[in-house]
């Protein structure tokens, strides 16, 4: 994970600050991935081990994991604490790497590449949400989610109508300027989506998004979470732990143990 340490970050907001200012520029930096075709599957997995050294033992996480990521879909991790979604997630995402087995993001073989060429894909096409917000404290949600397209090397005159966009999408329309201790856990989840949906990412991953929620502010994350994936063509794949909001997922990979059992 080296390439997103404080160092890496700093040299990508200074790249990113060089090209915000040449709108000359196209929105994405090429990347060598197309766009989503329907019926073709952006992620492939297929027979995906992880272990970990732990105290001289070897801990077996995942055990031969198969699946697929079809585009404009919700897609669920479910599993007890421990059974490995997060290592899976985290996977998918090319913060990590499999010991053994391919993973394919929209063609780019996760599976081999080196950190660089993952965290240049990454940058440009997969959000993250994570359980905790993971926002700014002193930023307001503008700034916020500002930052991202920053971070992301979209043109600077761009932002203006994409930040609006995206937390008008998210119902905070009329909370723009506050900071996240001014808002609701709900809200502050609501600005970490508008954040990480910003720069147009194809996958959106999140790690147990509404674990710090009550049921009426999960409900509304996942009806957020419906209304993006409808109007910003984007698959979501989130771990969740909760029985309740299973029911809204197009597809639910329940994990036991590192591996998928059918239910
Ligand atoms: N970097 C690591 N080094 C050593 N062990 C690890 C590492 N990452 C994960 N593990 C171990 O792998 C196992 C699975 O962890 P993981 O976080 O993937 O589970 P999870 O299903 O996401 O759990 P939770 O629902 O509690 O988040 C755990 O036993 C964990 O301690």
């Amino acid at each position: 994970m080296t390439a997103d340490g404080p160092e890496a970050l700093r040299e990508s907001a200074a790249a990113a600050e060089a090209h915000a200012r040449d709108d000359s520029q196209p929105y994405y930096v090429p990347t060598g991935v197309g766009e989503p075709v329907a019926s073709e599957p952006i992620l492939t997995v297929s027979r995906v081990e992880r272990s970990f050294q732990v105290g001289g033992q070897q801990l077996h996480v995942l055990k031969g994991i198969d699946m697929e990521l079809l585009p404009n879909r919700l897609v669920m991790l479910r599993g007890r604490s421990g059974s490995g979604k997060t290592t899976l997630l985290n996977m998918i995402g090319g913060l990590d790497q499999p010991n053994k087995g391919e993973i394919y993001f929209m063609g780019n073989p996760f599976h081999e590449w080196n950190d660089d060429k993952r965290t240049e894909v990454r940058r440009k096409r997969i959000g993250f949400i994570f359980q905790s917000f993971a926002l700014m404290p002193l930023l307001s949600a503008w700034e916020n989610v500002e930052l991202s397209l920053r971070m992301a090397g979209v043109p600077r005159s761009q932002w203006k109508p994409r930040v609006q966009h995206c937390l008008e999408l998210v119902g905070l329309g009329k909370r723009m300027h506050h900071r996240p201790f001014e808002l609701s856990g709900g809200e502050q989840q609501r600005v970490a989506i508008a954040k990480a949906i910003a720069h147009r990412p194809t996958l959106l991953l999140a790690d147990e998004p509404t674990a710090e929620l009550d049921s009426q502010m999960g409900a509304q994350v996942m009806a957020v979470f419906r209304d993006i994936i409808r109007t910003e063509q984007v698959t979501i794949c989130m771990t969740t732990h909760d029985p309740t909001i299973l029911e809204v997922a197009d597809h639910v990979y329940q994990m036991v143990d590192g591996k998928f059992i059918h239910t």
